[in-house]
């Protein structure tokens, strides 16, 4: 699905009340009516106890006083306070009115803001999309006194303070929510590390926002779901044979490090490649024989590391990178891999370290290759990034220069494209911050290129059936107990699910 920018948002808002002919107060009392389902299905009014709704001047603020309206009524214990302003919106106003007279409601004071008892829960309904400059006054004060006392908050639609697509100073006063409820799509900042204290957990639930608007705006920036994917991996042909999935070579391991192969490998295998040549040092030789029988072995003449590049006519894929290290002579072979390969090109790990070390061999990197670094390696590829919204100029502005894709790896992992879009996956978790890790994801994406999916279509799959099985896996293991070839184990799963959620 598509991410808006704040001004999009009121757009999809604006055009939703035209096409459906509803009022604006109707669409928020939609959106309240949604946060409330969400938050009666986790807390029944016992387990919630007082639930304290702070509410600003804008349609965040409607949105929390239609909250409090709908909680009351549910027979919840609510209490109302409201953020002293200028200027009040329509729709904030509409709901103040009708706001049963049973509910208490304070307007805050910074000099006498209300004690907050432990654990209490607290709606946060104080700014949302239109927030236009840092939290300052009262607002700051709120948001200080309530971050220090540790609530259980739930932000409506947005934490308040956290701008939706750009970077608030270093000091700004943010809600530090523990869970987000956003509204319809997910937005930029929910994305990025920088603000997950202020995000934490962020469901996003349907207001039933103008399809037809969203399907025509203009954004370059997706979160890639099952959905997204549908029809992007082809169903294997019933007269295919080994030869229609293509022939991978993977160059990858070294002396100590020859595990980074094996687990490519695997993962090559497992990602329906034809056939899979791997060339490795030649100690890597028995140790791949044995524990992937279905590759081929191709062992470099040099005991210890790759020093020369074998013939590449054979192979419609290759990928290098996982376990290489940067020997001088491997340096000589990424070199002249770079300069011969005439097939799409995967590369990771210390290909991309010896790429960054040398501007020269970066200038040889052939259009449309897929790199696959995490923050440290692309910053060695780039420049340091002063926050995270900078660091995907950098990705855009590197895959542009480059003719290349680069998945950004982290949760949430961002894959850049030459024309500049973003596109986030959406699946993974933490359990998967594990070595070996990223050889998977080489081993995948290979696999894929060699059976001539494009690179967009491959590294969208790669990158999704990847963190997918990671996830399948973590059933099993939990989190601390997944290491990376439980990844490998569960990637027919998850790529068998891309391929059956197609309707007919
Ligand atoms: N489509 C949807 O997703 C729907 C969203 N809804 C909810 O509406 C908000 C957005 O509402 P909006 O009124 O645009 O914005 P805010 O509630 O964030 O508040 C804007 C007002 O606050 C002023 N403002 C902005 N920044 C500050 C600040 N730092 N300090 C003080 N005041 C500030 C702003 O004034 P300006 O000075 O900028 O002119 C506005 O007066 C969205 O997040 C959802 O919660 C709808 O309910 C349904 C559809
Ligand atoms: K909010």
């Amino acid at each position: 699905m598509k991410i808006l920018t704040a001004a999009q948002t009121r757009q999809a808002d604006a055009a939703t009340i035209r096409e459906q002919t509803i009022t604006s107060e109707a669409l928020m009392e939609r959106a309240a009516t949604a946060f409330t389902g969400w938050l009666m299905a986790r807390q029944t009014p016992a387990e919630a106890g007082e639930i304290l709704v702070f509410c600003g001047p804008g349609n965040n603020g409607g949105d929390g006083l239609a909250v409090a309206r709908l909680l009351h009524q549910a027979a919840y214990h609510v209490q109302v306070y409201l953020l002293p302003a200028d200027r009040y919106s329509p729709d904030f106003q509409a709901n103040q009115r009708s706001l049963p007279a049973t509910v208490p409601r304070t307007t805050l004071d910074a000099a006498a803001l209300p004690t907050i008892a432990v654990d209490a829960l607290v709606i946060d309904a104080l700014f949302g999309t239109g927030l236009s400059r840092p939290l300052a006054g009262v607002a700051a004060a709120v948001v200080a006194h309530l971050n220090q006392a540790r609530a259980r908050v739930v932000a409506i639609d947005i934490p308040s303070g956290l701008f939706a697509d750009a970077p608030q100073p270093a000091d700004a006063p943010v809600m530090r929510a523990r869970h987000t409820v956003g509204f319809e799509l997910p937005k930029l900042a929910f994305l990025l590390p920088q603000n997950a204290a202020f995000v934490g957990q962020w469901p996003v639930v349907p207001i039933g926002l103008s399809s037809q608007f969203l399907a025509q705006a203009a954004s370059k920036l997706y979160f890639v779901d099952a959905a997204f994917l549908a029809g992007r991996l082809p169903r294997r042909a019933t007269f295919g044979h080994k030869g229609t999935y293509g022939h991978a070579l993977l160059l990858a391991g070294s002396r100590g490090k020859i595990g980074a192969a094996l687990l490519a490998a695997q993962a090559c295998l497992r990602s329906g490649v034809g056939l899979l040549t791997v060339r490795t040092p030649a100690c890597g030789y028995d140790v791949l024989q044995t524990a992937a029988p279905e590759a081929m072995a191709l062992t470099d003449p040099s005991s210890d590391y790759l020093s020369e590049l074998p013939d590449l006519k054979p192979y419609s894929a290759v990928g290098i990178g996982p376990g290489i290290g940067q020997a001088e002579s491997t340096k000589q072979v990424l070199t002249q891999l770079l300069r011969e390969a005439q097939v799409p090109l995967v590369l990771d790990a210390d290909a991309l370290n010896l790429l960054g070390a040398d501007p020269g061999l970066l200038a040889l990197l052939p259009a449309d290759s897929v790199l696959t670094p995490h923050p440290r390696e692309f910053e060695r590829l780039t420049s340091p990034a002063r926050d995270d919204y900078h660091r995907l100029e950098l990705l855009r502005a590197f895959c542009h220069a480059h003719g290349c894709y680069v998945v950004l790896k982290g949760a949430y992992s961002c894959l850049g494209t030459p024309t500049g879009e973003l596109y986030f996956n959406s699946t993974g978790n933490p359990g998967m911050a594990t070595g070996g890790s990223g050889d998977v994801l080489t081993g995948v994406l290979t696999a894929l290129r060699a059976q001539q999916l494009p690179p967009l279509d491959a590294a969208l799959l790669a990158m999704y059936a990847h963190g997918r099985a990671g996830d399948l896996a973590a059933r099993n293991t939990g989190q601390a107990g997944l290491v990376a070839g439980d990844i490998t184990q569960f990637l027919g799963p998850a790529f068998e699910e891309l391929t059956t959620s197609k309707t007919f």
